[in-house]
């Protein structure tokens, strides 16, 4: 059985589709992430999988239960934590989960054994009798995470876990949610605006834009889909050509042995002529036979740079329908530029970031084609 399983769900509101025909599982033990931008239809995907909103249309069920026919045995099937913190700082860390603890019912003889294993999955033994009110931002997280975990839920929704803390907290959260979806074994979905987090924790990513899910994979495939690392060679300028029209500073000769080798999936020049960039599949791999080739055509480099696709290229590119379209405009040239690879040249770009941003709509533009 599935964790969660959704199928074909959808939520309007007077006429705004927040949520439009979706249809995915979340597999048990599975770390699941949602990353869309605001507004994209994830607090009302989450709020339909909890059971706090009925959905319009389709059907989903968490843990094998109905979102919608069986809601006590959905909600005792999750724990919920919110980015609103809700406890109360005049109680100790274990008397907050006392509390929670008979307000779901939960036995007595169970209690005290569950508020240490709990307290332990999330390192808070040793402050267990302090006030919460004496706890660090990341501790009252991390609290709210064991809260969530009382009652052993199949699935642990997480929304948005190190929204307002430092760097060092989130850091040492994410080895927390990590540790606790190993040892406790339970599925987690959370949603989140920080790329990295999603990239870092999740086996996998629903990328949500406009109420739809527009990739749905392993964070390193979707990073592979975006077609091959970028190495960025820069070479130095005689003087001569730099600027003139329909001249570039990088050797022809580099260009047709760039043509011959298998390795090379593309390339294009660039940076006001005096750069070519290279897409090939493991960039690391190939700088030295980049250098290599250079030297033999006698081309002096001045920087190399080797650019990997990171998840917010792909999350850029698939939830930015705008800058998408625009992007795709420039991208045709370069794209054009590395399919001919007659050794023409770009009409060159911005910045580094936009070259960057080139070749993903690039990448895409063939891909939707
Ligand atoms: N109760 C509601 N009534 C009307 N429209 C709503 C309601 N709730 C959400 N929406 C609309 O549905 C769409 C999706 O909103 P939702 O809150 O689910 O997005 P989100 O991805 O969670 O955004 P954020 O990251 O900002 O929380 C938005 O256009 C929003 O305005």
């Amino acid at each position: 059985m599935d964790a969660i399983h959704v199928d074909g769900l959808t939520k309007e509101f007077d006429g705004v589709t927040a949520v439009d025909d979706l249809s995915f599982t979340v597999e048990r033990g599975e770390l699941f992430g949602l990353l869309g931008p605001n507004g994209a239809g994830k607090s009302t995907l989450i709020n339909m999988l909890v059971a706090l909103l009925p959905p319009s249309s389709g059907t989903a069920s968490v843990n094998g239960h109905d979102v919608r026919s069986e809601k006590g045995a959905v909600r005792s099937s999750l724990g919920i934590v919110f980015q609103e913190p809700a406890l109360d700082e005049e109680l100790t860390g274990a008397e907050n989960l006392a509390f929670h603890s008979r307000l779901y019912g939960q036995a007595r003889s169970d209690r005290a054994d569950r508020i240490d294993e709990v307290l332990g999955l999330v390192g808070l033994s040793a402050v267990r009798d302090d006030p919460v009110g004496t706890y660090s931002g990341g501790m009252k997280r991390r609290l709210e995470i064991a809260r969530g975990l009382l009652h052993e839920p199949a699935v642990l929704f997480l929304d948005e876990p190190t929204v307002g803390l430092d760097a060092r907290t989130r850091r040492d959260t994410w080895e927390y949610i990590e540790q606790l979806n190993e040892a406790a074994g339970v599925s987690i979905v959370l949603t989140t605006h920080y790329i990295e987090e999603a990239d870092r924790l999740c086996d996998r990513v629903a990328i949500v834009d406009d109420g739809d899910i527009v990739a749905i994979d392993a964070p390193a495939a979707l990073k592979e889909s975006l077609g091959g690392d970028v190495v960025a060679l820069e070479f130095a300028s005689d003087g001569a050509e730099a600027g003139t029209e329909g001249q570039s500073d990088v050797p022809s000769a580099l260009l047709d042995r760039l043509d011959d080798r298998a390795w090379c999936r593309d390339y294009a020049v660039a940076d006001g002529r005096s750069g070519v960039h290279v897409t090939v599949d493991d960039g690391d791999a190939r700088i030295a036979a980049l250098v290599r080739l250079a030297d033999e055509t006698g081309a002096g480099i001045t920087s190399i740079d080797l650019r990997e696709p990171t998840l917010e290229n792909v999350f850029l590119e698939l939830t930015d329908r705008d800058r998408a379209a625009a992007g795709a405009g420039r991208s045709r040239g370069l794209a054009a530029l590395g399919g001919t690879r007659s050794g023409s040249t770009a009409t060159g770009t911005e910045s580094r970031a936009d070259v960057h941003d080139d070749r993903s709509s690039a990448v895409s533009t063939e891909d939707r084609s």
